[in-house]
């Protein structure tokens, strides 16, 4: 009945719309409002606050790249911590690599799991896995309370800078990711579109450029259902043994016949940037 369209002040001017054929569920927790709705062309779709999260149509491209990534840019990951990534999807592509012991997810919203697994299930598929533990609470906290040199990758799948992950985009979160991760260990965060939010960017690179004395660089792929139609990562690594993002080290994509995004030449692809945003972006 009528058509869903992502009106927001993070994209002004813009809104992209999908057909709804039936709203499934709406709900308010105690962060944000919670709605899924089926939609006419894009299977289900998630919404956040009125902001697009992931459809079932699209959802590889950001769940897999968000991933593999970083994943592909070390050789054994053993100790993997997710921040946000309540749906899950990160989870399921995080438990591809046979080598990781250990795959934490902090999630600050438990009606966002509930509610993925319930309507998701080939999403929330990912806390199936046995070495998952899911702990619900803030990213921030969580990532303070771990000790120093935990984990070998982090990965921040967030909403956006308004509502609950606006401190996942601010100087100090950096700082708690960088204190928990290895000597070259890797973290990869979502990191807006170069066609929106240039200077939130620009921020993020800094503040990156000045905590993480590895490697920083920024990625970016296509996801039709987010705003612009494009989102970015930031893939920083500490201080270590050295990090080439741009030539994954794993080739996941051999083994793993079910990707349906992921390839290791779009990896690597996926690092190549307009000159609009190079010029900011290299310059930092
Ligand atoms: N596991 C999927 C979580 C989705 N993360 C975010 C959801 C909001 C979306 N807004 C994009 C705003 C324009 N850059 C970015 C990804």
């Amino acid at each position: 009945p009528g058509w869903f369209s992502e009106i927001s002040p993070m994209w002004p001017g813009e809104a992209h719309s999908l057909k709804i054929e039936k709203i499934l569920f709406q709900g308010k927790s105690d962060y944000q409002n919670v709605m899924v709705f089926q939609s006419a062309t894009y299977g289900k779709v998630l919404v956040l606050d009125g902001v697009i999260q992931l459809t079932e149509r699209d959802e590889c491209a950001y769940q897999e790249m968000i991933t593999h990534l970083p994943l592909c840019s070390i050789p054994n990951p053993k100790k993997v911590l997710v921040i946000g990534g309540g749906d899950g999807g990160v989870l399921r592509e995080v438990a591809r690599y046979a080598s990781i012991e250990k795959i934490d997810i902090c999630e600050i919203d438990k009606m966002v799991v509930d509610v993925s697994k319930q309507f998701f299930p080939d999403v929330a598929i990912g806390y199936e896995d046995p070495r998952v533990t899911l702990h619900v609470g803030d990213g921030v906290a969580f990532l303070k309370a771990a000790p120093a040199g935990t984990y070998d990758a982090v990965i921040v799948d967030s909403s956006d800078p308004i509502g609950p992950a606006k401190e996942l985009f601010e100087k100090p979160f950096f700082q708690t990711v960088a204190n928990a991760l290895r000597p070259g260990g890797v973290v990869c965060t979502q990191a807006e579109s170069i066609w929106l939010h240039m200077d939130i960017i620009e921020d993020i690179v800094e503040n990156c450029r000045e905590i993480f004395k590895g490697s920083v660089n920024y990625a970016w792929t296509t996801v039709p259902t987010y705003p612009s139609g494009v989102i970015g990562f930031m893939l920083c690594s500490t201080e270590g043994p050295a990090v080439d993002f741009k030539h994954p080290v794993n080739s996941i994509d051999a083994s793993e016949r079910s990707l349906r995004f992921y390839n290791s030449e779009i990896h690597t692809a996926a690092f190549c940037l307009p000159s609009f945003a190079k010029k900011v972006i290299d310059a930092k």
